[in-house]
C-alpha cells in the first residue's frame, strides 16, 4: 500500500499481527496495513496553533452561506430569550398563585401559550437551517477537493491511495458537520443561553448568583481536558480508518488473485484485526466520554443542591420570594449545564476538525492549474514530434532517463524496445505532460510542450495503455470518453475499425450494454478492441501505444492486430513494443537500455549490427519462435 504524509504519525504497535500466521510472501503486505497510529501522545503547543489555523480555513466555508448562517444565529438567539422566560414564568405564575392573583395568573398563563407556539416554530427552523448549513458546506468542501484532487500533479496524486482519497471525500467530509453545523451551533446556543441566564439570575440575589458560579471553572477544566484526549483519539481514528478502506478497495478490485490465491483467511484475519482496533479507539472514545458526562452531571447535580441548599436558607430569612427561587433553580441549571455542554460541544468539535486536518493536508498539496483540464478538440501535425536530450529521475537520485533524444516525423511509426525497467513507459509519461523532465525538452511541431497548456498537449495525444482501463457504464458512454463531441456514425465507424462493432451488436443492448466494474463483464480481447476504438474516435494525431503483454488465442490475436493497424495507419506512432514482430516494420527501432537509447535504425540495420536489438531478438525467437516471426 502505497504511504503518504499521515504515515509519518503512525507506529507499529508491539501487539500487532504477533499472533497471525501470515505466510512469508504477505508478510510485508500484512504489516504494511497492519501499522496503527498513535493514540496517546499529548498535544502541543504548535497543534493548538494548527487546530486555530484549520478553524480560519474553515471559516470561509461558514461565511459562504451567511444567508443561512444569519438566520440561524438570530433565531439562537431567541432561543436563548425563550429560556429566561421559561424562568419568569415560573416565577411569576408561583408568585401570582400564592397571592391568588387570578387575573394576573390568566395573562400568565395566556404569555405562557404564546411561547410555547414560538419555542415550537424556533425549533423547527433552527433544526432545518442547521440542516442545510451543514449539508451545503459539506457539498462545497466535497466540491472543492474533488477539484482539488484532479488537478494534484501525477507525482504528488501517486502519494495517495484511492481508498483513503475515497475516505477523506466521503467519511471525513461527512465529519466535519460538528465543527460548521452542530457543535458549533450548540457551542454559539449555549454561550448565549448562559449569558442571558447569568444576567437574570445576578438580578434574582447577587451573592447566591457568584457562589453558584464557583463551579462553573471546574466543569470547564475536567471537560476541556478531556476533549482534548477524545480529539487525539478521533484523530488517530480517522486516520486508520483512512488505511483500512484502503485495504478494502484493494482487497475487492484485487479479488480474483485473493481467490486464486487463496488468501480469503490472511485478508480476513488483516480485517478483524483492524476492526478491532477500530472499535478499541471507538470505546477508548466512549470511556472519556462517559467520563466527561458523568463529571459534568455532577457538577449540575451539585450546582443544583447547592441552590436550592442556599435559596431555601435565603427564602427563610425573607431576602427571596419563592417563586424567585424556583426561577433561580430552573436558571442555575440553565447557567451550569450550558458550561458543562459546552465541554462536551468542544470535544465533538474538536473530533470534526481531526477530521478536517485530514482534508487540509490534501488542499496543502500545491495544484498543477487552476481550472480542470478540458478536450480541446482535435489538433493536426505538421512536422512530428521531437525528444531532445531528455534526462528524467522520479525521486531526484536515480536517473531513469538519461540524454534520451528520439525523432518521429509527421506519419512515421518509432518503436521502443528494451528490457523491463529501461525507461520506456516513463518516455510515455513525459510526453503525456505527467511529470517534467530535470533537462531536455519535448517539442511538438517546433513547440516545446512546456509552453502548452496541459490539455491542448493532450488533445493532440491518443494514448493506449498495456492494461485495459474502461470505466462502469456502457459501451457507448466509454467510447464517447475519447471525444464527447462524436456523432453516431463516428462511433460506429471507429468501432468498426477497431473490429469491435460485430461483438458489440451481438451483446443484448448493443452500445448501450453496461460492461460492469471496468469493463468486467467484457472479455480481455473484447476490453481490448474498446479502448483501440476509443482511441480511434479520438482522432488525434500522435499515438502512444503500449502494446500489451497477455498473451490471446491466434483469432483474437489476429482481430486486435488488425485493429490496432488501422489504428496507427496515418498517424505519427511511438510504441513500446514487448513483441520485436511489432518493431519490425516500424520506421525506426529505438533501443533503450537503463534509460539510454543504445541503438536506433531498422530492424535488419539493427540485427546485422549483432547489439542489444540482436540480443532481444535472439532472446524472444528462442523463447518464442511464433511471437518473434509473426
Ligand atoms: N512512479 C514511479 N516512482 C518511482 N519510480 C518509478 C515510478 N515508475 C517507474 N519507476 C521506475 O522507473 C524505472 C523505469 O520504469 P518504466 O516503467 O519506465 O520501465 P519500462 O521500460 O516501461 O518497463 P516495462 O517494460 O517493465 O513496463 C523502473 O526502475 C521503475 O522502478
Amino acid at each position: 500500500m502505497i504511504g503518504n504524509r499521515d504515515d509519518q504519525t503512525m507506529r507499529r504497535p508491539s501487539r500487532e499481527h504477533s499472533s497471525v500466521t501470515v505466510r512469508p510472501n504477505f508478510r510485508g503486505l500484512m504489516t504494511s496495513f497492519g501499522s496503527k497510529v498513535n493514540a496517546e501522545c499529548p498535544p502541543s503547543s504548535t497543534e493548538l496553533h494548527a487546530m486555530r489555523l484549520r478553524i480560519l480555513r474553515l471559516l470561509p466555508y461558514v461565511f459562504r452561506h451567511w444567508t443561512v448562517y444569519l438566520p440561524l444565529f438570530c433565531l439562537m438567539v431567541v432561543e436563548a430569550f425563550t429560556g429566561i422566560f421559561f424562568a419568569w414564568f415560573l416565577r411569576n405564575s408561583t408568585e401570582a398563585a400564592i397571592r391568588h392573583e387570578t387575573a394576573t395568573l390568566g395573562w400568565i398563563l395566556a404569555a405562557g401559550v404564546v411561547f410555547v407556539a414560538l419555542t415550537g416554530s424556533v425549533n423547527y427552523l433552527t433544526t432545518f437551517l442547521g440542516a442545510k448549513a451543514i449539508s451545503l458546506v459539506k457539498r462545497d468542501l466535497k466540491k472543492d477537493l474533488f477539484h482539488h484532487i484532479l488537478r494534484l500533479p501525477t507525482e504528488s496524486y501517486t502519494n495517495y491511495h484511492s481508498g483513503d482519497l475515497v475516505s477523506r471525500l466521503t467519511h471525513d467530509v461527512g465529519s466535519i458537520s460538528g465543527a460548521v453545523g452542530e457543535s458549533l451551533l450548540n457551542l454559539i446556543r449555549l454561550v448565549l443561553i448562559s449569558s442571558f441566564s447569568l444576567v437574570y439570575i445576578f438580578t434574582i440575589n447577587r451573592v447566591m448568583a457568584a457562589l453558584c458560579l464557583l463551579l462553573g471553572p471546574v466543569a470547564i477544566v475536567t471537560g476541556s481536558i478531556f476533549s482534548k484526549l477524545m480529539r487525539k483519539n478521533t484523530s488517530s481514528l480517522y486516520q486508520y480508518l483512512g488505511k483500512v478502506n484502503s485495504f478494502l478497495s484493494e482487497a475487492f478490485a484485487g479479488h480474483l488473485i485473493v481467490r486464486a490465491f487463496t488468501l480469503e483467511s490472511v485478508f480476513a484475519k488483516r480485517f478483524f484485526d483492524d476492526s478491532d482496533y477500530v472499535s478499541s479507539l471507538e470505546l477508548k472514545s466512549a470511556q472519556y466520554m462517559g467520563t466527561l458526562r458523568a463529571g459534568s452531571s455532577a457538577v449540575g447535580a451539585a450546582a443544583l443542591l447547592f441552590s436550592v441548599g442556599l435559596g431555601t436558607i435565603y427564602v427563610s430569612k425573607g431576602a427571596i420570594t419563592v417563586g424567585s427561587l424556583m426561577a433561580f433553580v430552573s436558571l442555575v441549571s440553565q447557567v451550569v449545564q450550558p458550561i458543562r455542554g459546552v465541554s462536551g460541544q468542544l470535544g465533538s468539535f474538536q473530533r470534526s476538525l481531526a477530521a478536517s486536518e485530514r482534508l487540509w493536508n490534501i488542499f496543502e498539496q500545491p495544484v498543477e492549474l487552476d481550472r480542470l483540464h478540458e478536450y480541446r478538440g482535435m489538433k493536426r501535425l505538421q512536422e512530428g514530434v521531437v525528444i531532445r536530450g531528455v534526462t528524467f529521475s522520479y525521486d531526484g537520485v536515480v536517473s531513469v532517463l538519461n540524454n534520451v533524444t528520439i525523432h518521429a516525423p509527421v506519419g512515421q511509426k518509432i518503436a521502443i524496445v528494451g528490457q523491463s525497467g529501461a525507461g520506456k513507459s516513463t518516455l510515455f509519461k513525459l510526453l503525456l505532460g505527467l511529470y517534467k523532465p530535470v533537462s531536455g525538452q519535448v517539442w511538438i511541431d517546433s513547440r516545446s510542450i512546456d509552453q502548452m497548456a496541459v490539455d491542448e498537449l493532450r488533445s493532440h495525444i491518443a494514448y493506449v495503455p498495456q492494461e485495459t482501463i474502461l470505466f462502469g457504464g456502457t459501451i457507448r458512454e466509454n467510447l464517447l470518453l475519447g471525444r464527447p463531441d462524436a456523432s453516431e456514425v463516428e462511433m460506429i465507424t471507429a468501432a468498426t475499425d477497431a473490429n469491435a462493432h460485430d461483438f458489440i451488436m451481438a451483446l443484448p443492448k448493443s452500445y448501450d450494454t453496461e460492461i460492469g466494474e471496468l469493463g468486467v463483464r467484457l472479455s480481455g480481447g473484447q476490453r481490448q478492441r474498446l479502448t483501440i476504438a476509443r482511441a480511434m474516435l479520438r482522432n488525434a494525431p500522435i499515438l502512444l501505444l503500449d502494446e500489451a503483454t497477455s498473451a490471446m488465442d491466434a483469432e483474437t490475436e489476429l482481430f486486435v492486430k488488425e485493429a490496432l493497424e488501422r489504428l496507427v495507419h496515418g498517424r505519427t506512432t511511438l510504441v513500446i513494443a514487448h513483441r520485436l514482430s511489432t518493431a519490425r516494420d516500424a520506421d525506426t527501432i529505438i533501443v533503450l537500455k537503463q534509460g539510454q537509447v543504445v541503438e536506433q535504425g531498422k530492424h535488419d540495420e539493427l540485427l546485422a549490427q549483432g547489439g542489444e536489438y540482436s540480443r532481444l531478438y535472439r532472446l524472444q525467437f528462442q523463447d518464442g519462435t511464433s511471437l518473434a516471426t509473426r
